[in-house]
């Protein structure tokens, strides 16, 4: 081949190419629409013939609506969609427990994963780490920042950061009346920042209090939403090293995206080289009374397995994926959870009854973060809230290895990439009866009195198959190690503000309507979107009954609601 081309003039080169790529794009097309392994599964036709059509959708901010459409739409032929040319998406629990629950699944995490932490140096996190081994020993050291105990040490700072945000509050409120309007999804984006800033480094980034770090949310987004889109391009993993190389991030290539995933790693890095030179001079002092923050447990820990510990590199790794996968999440369902009560008055009265009765049967006796997780209704509308709007609302591609997987009946061929979307499983309606419907009670036995007024099953059977789907801090080996810590920070929040506030959303004064904030919280944030009041410009997926917005950045970009305090009368 390559003497035939250097026997040809440029011109004969062109023309042999301008002919040879439309041959080989229309081969291509043919063969993943009729012998590809993946050719009998039903899908549109563009997810069929090429990647692009994931670019697309994970460009839009809509792909968890995207793959739930292709769920329903194609739902008379079973429940596997295929949404790329060689992916698979799955809306059973069968594929839940294959791909994600069962530890000795044959799967790996995608190439994807390969890309996403690329602006992080060379080494990954624990996240995007694919190698299931190297990540196994990796975890384990991991694991040591979040036992019990680390957690119960962690309560104090839990208290201190929200009794910030109650003071912030209060001192809005004039008069004994209604606070002025907090825009719940930047706040609670703060008070989840300064809670991780705190429980990581041992350092309070202040969010709430001063604009110094208020950038950090909106760098980490936008890269966020950078990488998602980048990383599912064709050929991504040739695109690793441009990314790593930080060529995107100069101006004159990149835009403010490329350079903002960039900024984040070194904001990250710089708060980290704070917090090891604390720690080695607390060795040099021998001071045993210092802070013993998340990477306190991390610096020190090694793997029981192996004897070691981590490199500065995977450190800077683990620093940024912490304060990622710590702060944004929960704070997304920290907003969502107000949006939800707000907009169901009937639980709002049953959770507010549940919270001032234990209080009360305390007395004047101090309630801790771990007392607050006894409470099932307030964790009932805290998972009724994950369930509607999990705050990593998509596909978490899972490459298939060697000798294929068994999901269901079917069997999927190695090198396939496979999932189960979060948000589309969700909204199933064979795991979830009444699936767009916010519903607690789905989440609590019922009595046989409750049963007969209940609006859906909740038998124990009907509970313990909604537990099976729900996914949203994934399961098994790769799922979640933060989520003991996220339940914490999220009933601890829910209580402490309740407690002492009445809550009601804000209207607009002049229109009464609910109120719209529309200046932007941080740059490039996305408008306070409430059902309530539909646009017709808004696609149909989105006007879901009531439903607190998502946009899948992989995590979630959100706006809102628009909640004003008054003080509780007890
Ligand atoms: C509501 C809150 C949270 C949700 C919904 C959530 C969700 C998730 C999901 C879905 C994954 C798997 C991602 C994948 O497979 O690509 C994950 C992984 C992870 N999360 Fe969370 N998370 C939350 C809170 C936290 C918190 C508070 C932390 C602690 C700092 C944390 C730390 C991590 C880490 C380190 C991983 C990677 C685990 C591994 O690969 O071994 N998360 N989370």
């Amino acid at each position: 081949m390559a003497v035939l081309l250097s026997s040809l003039s440029w011109w004969q080169s062109l023309l042999l190419l301008g002919i040879a790529i439309p041959i080989y794009v229309f081969v291509l097309c043919i063969y993943r629409l009729t012998l590809h392994p993946l050719a009998q599964y039903p899908g549109p036709l563009i997810a069929k013939l090429t990647e692009w059509s994931i670019v697309y959708q994970t460009a839009t901010g809509d792909r968890h609506l995207d793959l739930l459409k292709g769920h329903e739409k194609y739902v008379q032929e079973g429940p596997i969609v295929r949404v790329g040319p060689n992916t698979l998406s799955f809306n059973t629990v069968s594929a839940v427990k294959e791909v994600y629950f069962n530890r000795k699944g044959n799967v790996q995490k995608s190439k994807w994963y390969s890309i996403i932490e690329a602006s992080a140096g060379d080494e990954d996190s624990i996240h995007a780490e694919i190698d299931r081994n190297v990540h196994a020993s990796r975890r384990r050291v991991i694991e040591h920042a979040f036992t019990e105990k680390g957690l119960r040490s962690a309560e104090r700072y839990l208290v201190l950061n929200v009794q910030t945000f109650r003071e912030i509050i209060q001192e809005s409120i004039k008069d004994e009346k209604w606070s002025s309007p907090f825009n719940m999804s930047q706040w609670a984006t703060y008070l989840n920042y300064d809670i991780m800033g705190d429980l990581v480094f041992g350092r309070r980034f202040n969010c709430m209090t001063s604009e110094e770090h208020r950038f950090v949310p909106g760098v980490l987004m936008n890269g966020t939403a950078f990488i998602y889109t980048f990383a599912s391009l064709p050929f991504g993993s040739i695109l690793r090293k441009i990314l790593g190389s930080g060529i995107l991030a100069k101006p004159w290539i990149g835009g403010s995206m490329a350079r903002d995933e960039m900024r984040f790693y070194q904001y990250s890095d710089e708060v980290l080289a704070d917090r090891v030179a604390q720690e080695e001079k607390a060795g040099r002092d021998d001071d045993s009374s210092a802070r013993k923050d998340m990477m306190h447990y991390i610096l020190n820990a090694k793997d029981p397995q192996t004897g070691e510990g981590f490199s500065r590199q995977h450190l800077t790794a683990e620093s940024g994926l912490l304060i990622a996968a710590g702060a944004d999440t929960t704070s997304t369902t920290l907003a969502a959870a107000f949006f939800y009560l707000l907009h169901n008055p009937r639980v709002m009265e049953l959770l507010v009854k549940e919270i001032m009765s234990f209080a009360s049967s305390r007395g004047d006796g101090e309630i801790t973060p771990f007392e607050t997780i006894r409470l099932p209704y307030l964790r009932a509308v805290i998972d009724e809230t994950l369930r509607l709007s999990p705050p990593v609302p998509s596909l978490l591609p899972r490459e298939v290895l060697k000798g294929g997987i068994r999901i269901g009946e079917e069997l999927i061929p190695e090198g396939s990439v496979v999932g189960v979307p979060t948000y589309a499983i969700h909204h199933n309606p064979e795991y979830y009866p009444e699936p767009d419907m916010f519903y607690p009670e789905r989440w609590l036995v019922a009595s046989e009195d409750e049963a007969a007024s209940s609006a859906i099953p909740r038998s124990s059977e009907a509970v313990s198959v909604a537990r099976e789907a729900f996914s949203p801090f994934s399961q098994g080996a790769r799922g979640c190690i933060g989520r003991q810590l996220a339940y914490l920070e999220l009933h601890a929040a829910l209580f402490m503000l309740l407690h002492r506030f009445d809550v009601r959303l804000a209207k607009d004064a002049a229109t009464g309507k609910v109120m719209k904030n529309s200046k932007a919280w941080r740059e490039g944030s996305v408008p306070v979107m409430d059902p309530e009041d539909q646009k017709d410009d808004w696609r149909e997926e989105r006007k879901r009954r009531q439903e607190f917005q998502l946009f899948d950045r992989f995590l979630s970009d959100r706006s809102g609601p628009m909640v004003e305090f008054k003080e509780r009368l007890v």
